[in-house]
């Protein structure tokens, strides 16, 4: 069973093939890891899916979200869909407040959850008044996540929610992240090979355009020759 399957993606940007024939599933719970070497196309792969590649790159290939094809739909559909995206860049608007951020990720005739928000990070109502360019990193990517979970989500796509945190907000963020996927399946783009064997199930590695490995997180964190093959680190190291 899978909750989002991509087949034989492919991928050109500006004369570069990216992607060929990126093939896979993620699990209907829990977290699926995607890893790789830097960029071998991990951003790439979670915006082809989200419809959210520039205007002249070349995508070809299946994607279903819940059995349903969804290639060609424009993003905001699937967002409402339930395909909650938190982008690399956190993507939060610096001189609004907290609770501003929150407020615009409301849907008209939804109702937001702010219960659940505010239950898993209680720092974003204390800090409702506070500026979101003010806050660290760490915070940041709480409000980013915090945003996505107000609608109600089937799926998230988190892209390299702990670059840049000191290791302290590191191990803060993968608390919430494991806290977020007892409630939504997860894939997560993950350098920080600790955070993966934290939170993840499965795995997928792409190299060189394609999928080199999909299985269990820790048969391939636990081969770390593989994994070194693979990623270019050992275990429990960041890249
Ligand atoms: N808009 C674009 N125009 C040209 N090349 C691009 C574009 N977007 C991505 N690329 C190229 O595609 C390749 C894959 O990039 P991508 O950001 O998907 O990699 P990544 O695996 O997420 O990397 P990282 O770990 O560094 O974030 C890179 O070589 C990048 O330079």
């Amino acid at each position: 069973m899978t909750i989002l399957d991509i087949a034989g993606l492919d991928v050109r940007i500006a004369g570069s093939h990216i992607l060929q024939g990126v093939t896979f599933g993620v699990a209907p719970q829990g977290v699926t890891a995607l890893l790789g070497r830097n960029g071998v196309g991990k951003t790439t792969t979670l915006k082809a899916i989200l419809g959210l590649l520039p205007r002249g790159a070349e995508v070809t290939g299946d994607v279903r979200f819940a059995g349903a094809p969804i290639t060609r739909r424009p993003t905001f559909e699937l967002v409402r869909g339930g395909l909650g995206y938190v982008p690399e860049d956190r993507g939060v608007f610096a001189g609004l407040t907290v609770a501003e951020n929150l407020r615009l990720a409301e849907r008209p005739g939804a109702a937001p959850d702010y219960e659940r928000v505010y239950g898993l990070f209680p720092e974003l109502q204390r800090r409702g008044k506070q500026r979101a360019g003010t806050l660290s990193g760490g915070q940041q990517q709480m409000l980013a996540i915090g945003r996505v979970l107000l609608n109600p989500n089937r799926l998230l796509l988190i892209d390299e929610p702990t670059k840049g945190l000191a290791p302290k907000v590191v191990g803060e963020v993968a608390a919430a992240l494991h806290a977020v996927a007892q409630v939504v399946p997860m894939l997560l783009v993950e350098q920080n090979l600790a955070v993966v064997r934290r939170l993840a199930r499965d795995a997928v590695v792409i190299a060189a355009g394609r999928v080199a490995y999909t299985g269990p997180a820790t048969d391939l964190l636990d081969y770390t020759e593989k994994t070194k093959a693979l990623l270019g680190v050992g275990k429990g190291h960041q890249s």
